[in-house]
């Protein structure tokens, strides 16, 4: 279970309080500017000096120590950026360091993940010399290969080809479907309602509404936070939306 209390963080986000249980998906959405980012990389402590309290089971994520947090989260932060040419083989490694499990367990991990987002052959390449859409599929991978309980993915689909879209949001899916939490900080709605357990929206820094995508999606709450109104196209295959600028 992760515990948001009366999280706050000056000018940028206000009393939030939120429950999640292990196994869910839980999409983070709103405008740009929102606090979408903020709110992850306080939980993932890489933003410091948050008011509030975050519980991930009985441990106090923001007085954890960045090796004790290690072994509880995964953060996919919205930017990398890349100045030294590293291999992706050893920013794979890199991604596992501190990480308390048998080099067995880590090397299996590192296997699946480069299976899962295809990058057997980018290993040799340095990650300076790959494009937007292929550094983000690297990152997952890393992410992926720590395995943690908790998943924390800001705009994961960002810079991602529509087939790549869906295997981030299908492998996220299966994250939660094996007991993990994992919070996704999302722009696409239709790939919101589609895929996540429910949501949760911010505005302004402020948690204006949280629960199953219906309950969130709803045309006072979407005119609220992104002034759109939104017409919902629904079949088997999924979800799209058309919406206009009120
Ligand atoms: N480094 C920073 N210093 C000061 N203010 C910041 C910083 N980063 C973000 N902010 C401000 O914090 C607020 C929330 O920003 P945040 O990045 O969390 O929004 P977001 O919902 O993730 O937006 P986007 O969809 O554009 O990525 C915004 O008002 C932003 O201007």
């Amino acid at each position: 279970m992760l515990e948001l209390t009366n999280l706050s963080y000056p000018k940028r986000l206000n009393n939030v309080n939120y429950c999640a249980s292990a196994g869910r998906l839980v999409g983070v959405i709103g405008a740009n500017g929102s606090g979408k980012s903020t709110l992850l990389s306080i939980i993932a402590g890489a933003l410091k000096k948050a008011n509030g309290e975050v519980k991930w089971h009985s441990d106090d994520l923001l007085h954890c120590s960045p090796s004790e947090q290690r072994q509880q989260l995964a953060y996919l932060a919205q930017k990398n950026e890349f100045r030294e040419p590293v291999r992706v083989s050893d920013l794979l490694l890199t991604s596992q360091v501190n990480i308390k499990e048998s080099s067995a367990t880590l090397s299996a991990w590192r296997e699946r993940s480069i299976d899962e987002f295809h990058l057997g052959n980018l290993l040799s390449r340095a990650i300076t010399e790959l494009s937007g859409g292929e550094q983000r599929r690297v990152m997952l991978a890393c992410i992926y290969a720590m395995n943690r309980s908790l998943l924390l993915a800001d705009e994961p689909t960002a810079s991602l080809d529509l087939h790549y879209q869906l295997l981030v949001m299908d492998w996220l899916k299966a994250m939660s479907k094996e007991g993990k939490l994992v919070l996704v900080a999302l722009h696409d709605l239709a790939l919101a309602a589609q895929y996540c357990d429910e949501l949760l929206l911010l505005n302004e820094g402020q948690l204006i509404a949280s629960g199953e995508p219906n309950q969130v999606l709803t045309d006072t709450n979407l005119a609220a936070a992104y002034k759109v109104s939104v017409d919902w196209l629904c079949n088997s295959n999924g979800v799209a939306m058309l919406a206009r600028r009120l």
